[in-house]
């Protein structure tokens, strides 16, 4: 709702409420409609100030609404009536200004906003356009450049860069309502006019920037629908008068809305808040499980992932003991990390926070530490070794904590004095820049411990995801079947290339072979010798283990091609540590080669089959993983997968997509390549998903709730 009150030298005040963030709620545009009309009619009243409730302005249209009927006036003839308004009218803007919030602002004839505030138009995340004037006001404001930047890309804006861009006409560190009215009684009376932006002319699109931003935007969005309406709104503002433009907005507005691609991105922004609110099988959840502050940690191993946890601890304030054993890299480290803690702060326009890290070869100097995060090499030995010198060295209470990727949580556990002080914090390379954390907690993990690593991932910002113990977690454990199958489709006739173009042609930055040569061929090939798929003494055959099995990376690996570090993998690069992949000759020869040698008889193979295999294999085992109670529910896989592995968010993560391509056909895709692939377990389909299946294929936001009532009924 929106409430009146009258101030003091005939200022109208209109306040919306709708609390956290002031959505425009169907009641609340029904009291923005009710006020103004109000504030019109007051004779008393000469000049109006719109702000918002609880330190928010506005953060844009209500999200949750989108999935139902529309109710309620519509914004387009809300702001309209504000607009022409002949009072002037002030927005008076604290904390947020986003998507409809924005331009209802924009409708208002002068923008006040407090120096902390945040302004954008983010509909483009939400798979949407500027929806209510905003693709037409703005670039009639601001120009067509910084328009195009805004509402192609939704980022939010600082208030000293909106001023700077003239979307603000004033910024306060005081009391931004009492400000506005100060300001809107010193305009009363002045023609508003030129402050109708609707009326102004939009400026003509003189060097064809729109033509060359379409062909970027094109290329960069991957298949995303947004970007490109984005584009096309803001060419319909700079060709056409402001209503047909306004016409032309609410036809793109209206396909987008309807579009699958709009459906899982606003599933996916509530898949990032959904996460937060974490719940373990034992019942402990985020609202009945406190975390402990911490203001000194510890990293122990300082390579490639170890500098970038230290770098996004410091970045938080937290001070940081960074211990490396081996001289050298303890060297390299010291002077790595103060530059990569530069740059980053910057990056995000932060102070470089002052003097938190200090750097050490000693265990001992962490006897000090509320917590402790192990980032020495993917060994699980090793990692006994460091946990269990911890445990001595620690005081009583301290937090430990492993980066491991995929191995034994418990297993560490075991060789501490408090077992249930032991989480795993499994961060992604660049640890300090990618968003995603997997929060690990083992049968005997506290929830304390689970709170206050998931608090901290917060503070980092990062989206963490509370996962269960076992091989892989989430993240790798579905990537596993995705990798094989992708390589089973190379002994069948696939390229590289074919199989990396249908999964970039889906969506993806990077297709599977690329992305192998990215983080290394031989981090695979460590795994698999540890898990005795291969190695001295192990067979070179295609069934190990009782499965099937492609020795295709194990040969590639011991040819010497172990991806961009070594200038050959699966693609040639120009030398070691090169970044552009050309097919190579040598790839396809040894293909050919390997297939005579088993007897392999090459066959075309469809885009289709290719997204079929690799990723219907990769959303059965997050059935398995959901059916294990590994994760609580859909939102967290496809959370894990849109933040940590490149799922392009337009698809909403493998869950959801698994619910737009239908249940049934999924299970149907699945059963037809198991029947042609009866030795390889993964094609077989999850028991849940059959069930789901069986009682009609819920909608993704149900399932949390049906594998809990199956849990009860032990169903599962
Ligand atoms: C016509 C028009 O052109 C079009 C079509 C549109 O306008 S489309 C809409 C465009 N607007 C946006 O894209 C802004 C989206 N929101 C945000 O970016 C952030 O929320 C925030 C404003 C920067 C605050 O961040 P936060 O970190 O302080 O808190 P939070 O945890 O994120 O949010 C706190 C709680 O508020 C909920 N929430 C936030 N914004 C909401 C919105 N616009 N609608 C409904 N709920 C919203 C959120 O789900 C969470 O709920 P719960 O989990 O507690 O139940």
């Amino acid at each position: 709702m929106a409430t009146y009150s009258r101030l003091p030298g005939s200022v109208a005040l209109i306040t919306l409420q709708n609390p956290p963030v002031n959505a425009l709620s169907a009641a609340v545009r029904q009291g923005i409609v009710d006020t103004v009309q109000r504030a019109l009619k007051d004779p008393k009243v000469t000049s109006v100030v719109i702000c918002g409730q609880n330190g928010k302005f506005c953060g844009g249209a209500d999200i949750r609404e989108f999935a139902g009927p529309m109710l309620g006036p519509p914004l387009v003839p809300m702001i309209h009536a504000i607009e022409a308004v002949d009072k002037p009218v002030a927005a008076a803007i604290e904390g947020v200004a986003l998507g409809g919030g924005l331009e209802l602002a924009l409708g208002c004839h002068y923008r006040i906003a407090h120096s902390k505030a945040l302004l954008g138009l983010p509909e483009v995340t939400l798979g949407l356009l500027p929806g209510a004037g905003g693709s037409q006001r703005l670039p009639r404001l601001i120009g067509l450049t910084a328009a195009l930047d805004l509402i192609t890309t939704g980022r939010h804006i600082s208030a000293a860069e909106a001023l700077k861009l003239g979307i603000l006409d004033q910024v306060t560190d005081n009391n931004v309502v009492d400000q506005a009215v100060e300001f809107v009684r010193r305009v009363a009376g002045q023609p508003l006019d030129s402050r109708r932006l609707s009326t102004l002319p939009c400026p003509p699109d003189v060097d064809s920037l729109l033509d060359k931003a379409m062909v970027k935007v094109r290329q960069r969005s991957r298949g995303a629908l947004a970007p490109v309406a984005c584009v096309q709104a803001l060419m319909a503002a700079a060709s056409l008068p402001y209503t047909q433009g306004m016409e032309k907005e609410r036809e793109l507005l209206t396909t987008l809305f309807n579009s699958g691609q709009a459906r899982a991105l606003q599933y996916a922004f509530f898949s990032q808040r959904v996460v937060g609110k974490w719940s373990l099988p034992s019942g402990a959840s985020w609202d009945n499980s406190a975390a402990r502050p911490i203001s000194k940690a510890a990293v122990i191993g300082l390579g490639t992932m170890g500098r970038g946890i230290v770098v996004a601890l410091a970045l938080t304030g937290i001070s940081v003991v960074a211990v490396e054993t081996q001289e050298k890299q303890l060297a390299e480290a010291s002077q790595a990390v103060p530059a990569m803690l530069q740059r980053e702060a910057g990056r995000r326009g932060l102070a470089t926070p002052p003097g938190v890290i200090s750097f050490s070869s000693n265990l001992q100097d962490v006897s000090e530490v509320e917590l402790v995060i192990e980032a020495v090499f993917e060994d699980m030995s090793l990692k006994l070794q460091v946990f269990r010198h911890l445990t001595s060295v620690c005081r009583p209470g301290t937090l430990l904590c492993s980066n491991t990727s995929g191995l034994d949580i418990d297993q560490l556990a075991a060789v501490t004095q408090s077992p249930g002080l032991v989480v795993g914090m499994h961060f992604f390379a660049p640890a300090h820049v990618m968003k995603l954390l997997e929060v690990v907690y083992g049968p005997r993990s506290s929830p304390e411990a689970v709170a206050t690593a998931m608090q901290l991932g917060k503070r980092m910002g990062k989206v963490s995801v509370a996962v269960g113990n076992c091989p892989g977690f989430v993240g790798n454990r579905m990537l596993k079947p995705y990798l094989e199958q992708a390589n089973f489709l190379l002994e069948e006739g696939a390229t590289p290339q074919q199989v990396d173009e249908a999964l970039e042609e889906f969506g993806f930055p990077m297709g599977v072979f690329r992305m192998s040569d990215l983080s290394g061929l031989d981090v695979g090939w460590r795994i698999r010798k540890e898990a005795g798929l291969t190695g001295p003494g192990v067979e070179s055959t295609r069934t190990r283990q009782g499965r099937r099995y492609s020795p295709l990376p194990d040969q590639v690996c011991e040819a010497g091609r172990l991806g961009q570090k070594t200038g050959r993998g699966w693609y040639q690069y120009d030398g070691p540590g090169g970044r552009v992949a050309r097919s190579d000759p040598w790839v396809h020869i040894f293909l050919e080669a390997y297939r005579a040698e088993h007897d392999l008889v090459a066959r075309s193979i469809a885009p289709e089959e290719i997204l079929e295999r690799c990723l219907y294999a990769l959303i059965n085992e997050g059935f398995n993983i959901l059916q294990d109670a590994m994760a609580a529910g859909p939102e967290d896989i496809d959370a894990i997968y849109v933040f940590g592995y490149g799922w392009p968010r337009h698809h909403g993560g493998p869950m959801f997509h698994a619910g737009q391509v239908g249940l049934g056909r999924i299970l149907e895709r699945l059963q037809h390549h198991h029947h042609n692939h009866p030795d390889v377990p993964h094609l077989k389909p999850s028991t849940l998903l059959r069930r789901l299946v069986a009682v009609g294929s819920p909608p993704v936001q149900k399932w949390r709730e049906f594998i809990n009532k199956e849990r009860v009924h032990s169903q599962l």
